[in-house]
């Protein structure tokens, strides 16, 4: 909502219609299970108004996330229905199916393929080139003041702890947790282990010393040779890929919007428990620039849009060609729980909210 009285903030009649039509937009966007009755507290308008849930992405984010669940039931349907891709074989153990290149079902079915290898595998590498690509060249963040008048450090601060945040998930779910990452515990805790280790291990007749509890890590177990498997191993490819683009998505996409001069219609809860519009903890002179779209999204925002259409290829790729389709609904899950830690959860914990903000506000 734009939360500054319609007098103070609107100078012409064409402004005046503007916010009248944003009104009426707000009316017949808003979730209809919102628990939140009608206000009029933070709009200064005499139009009842209703509110997004503080609890749940808006309208907007909902239709946009909702793109990552489409592309994996897309890849696993086309997987089931392709004549293609069913010929050949699949081994749940590498969680792939053949890899030479006369067998394998497809260019991006092969673990070689050059995105993968050069992208997917560097993948945090190039998220944090394009998130920083954006923060030093959007004017939201540049100088004193923003281009739209926000606190420039402020903004600043607070999207780089959020990269933090959603760094140290991506750190501690796929890389290492104090011992092995999150996601290998989790194979680990459903009954997986590094089988031909323990096989060698009792050949040499060491399998007492060497007990699966010492291969803990699926990079430690393929590098000794050995096979990872029992267990459910969630989809680290689609956690990162998720993870990835949710938070280049949420970064950008409301500096872009707020920039343009939209309506913010996310809702935050207050101190005082009040439901207000996130306009109202933005700085007074907020973004109506009404610029070009180009100018909105600078370089950096053309990056990110560069690394976000990669990673939704990639994400689709493994729909098709790897894991179990459950597997892939719990990389999704585990991805979108970070991300509602980082984005949403501050929209109703104001203390929280202080410390790492709201994108674009
Ligand atoms: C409770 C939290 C405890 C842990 C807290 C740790 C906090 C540490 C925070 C940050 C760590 C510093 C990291 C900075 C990174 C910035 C620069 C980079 O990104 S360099 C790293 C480049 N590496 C990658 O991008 C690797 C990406 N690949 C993967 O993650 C995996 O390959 C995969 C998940 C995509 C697939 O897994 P695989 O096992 O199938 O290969
Ligand atoms: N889109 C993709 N392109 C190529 N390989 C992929 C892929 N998605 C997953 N894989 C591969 O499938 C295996 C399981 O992926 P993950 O658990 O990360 O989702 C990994 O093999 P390796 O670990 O042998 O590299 C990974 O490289």
């Amino acid at each position: 909502m734009d939360d500054t009285p319609p007098s103070t903030n609107l100078r012409s009649s064409a402004k005046t219609r503007r916010a009248l039509a944003e009104e009426r937009h707000a009316m017949s966007s808003s979730s209809p299970s919102s628990p939140y009755p009608p206000s009029t507290a933070t709009t200064g308008s005499l139009v009842p108004t209703r509110r997004n849930s503080p609890f749940l992405p808006t309208p907007l984010e909902t239709a946009i996330l909702a793109l990552f669940p489409a592309l994996l039931a897309f890849g696993t349907l086309f997987s089931v229905l392709s004549p293609q891709v069913r010929r050949a074989e699949f081994d749940p153990t590498t969680q792939s199916h053949a890899q030479h290149p006369d067998e394998a079902p497809g260019y991006f079915a092969r673990k070689d393929n050059l995105l993968n290898v050069f992208f997917v595998k560097r993948g945090w590498f190039w998220t944090t080139v394009a998130f920083a690509a954006f923060v030093l060249t959007h004017p939201t963040f540049r100088g004193g003041r923003g281009a739209g008048g926000g606190s420039s450090p402020k903004r600043f601060v607070t999207a780089c702890t959020r990269w933090a945040l959603i760094t140290g998930a991506w750190f501690a779910a796929t890389q290492w947790c104090f011992g092995p990452p999150l996601i290998d515990r989790h194979f680990m805790l459903t009954g997986g282990r590094c089988e031909v280790v323990l096989q060698e291990a009792r050949e040499l007749e060491k399998a007492a010393a060497l007990d699966t509890g010492h291969v803990l890590s699926a990079l430690a177990c393929k590098s000794a040779g050995g096979a990872w498997k029992g267990g459910h191993d969630i989809s680290g490819h689609v956690f990162m890929l998720v993870l990835s683009s949710g938070f280049l998505l949420s970064e950008v996409g409301w500096v872009y919007w707020r920039h343009r001069g939209r309506r913010d219609d996310r809702s935050i809860v207050m101190h005082d428990r009040a439901v207000k519009g996130a306009g109202v903890e933005a700085d007074s002179t907020t973004e109506r620039t009404g610029g070009r779209p180009e100018d909105a999204l600078a370089l950096g925002g053309k990056a990110v849009a560069v690394v976000v259409g990669l990673n939704c290829w990639m994400l689709l790729m493994t729909a098709i060609y790897f894991h179990t389709w459950f597997e892939k609904v719990t990389g999704l899950v585990a991805s979108a729980i970070a991300l509602y830690a980082v984005y949403i959860l501050p929209r109703f914990v104001p203390a929280l909210r202080q410390i790492v903000g709201l994108p674009g506000a």
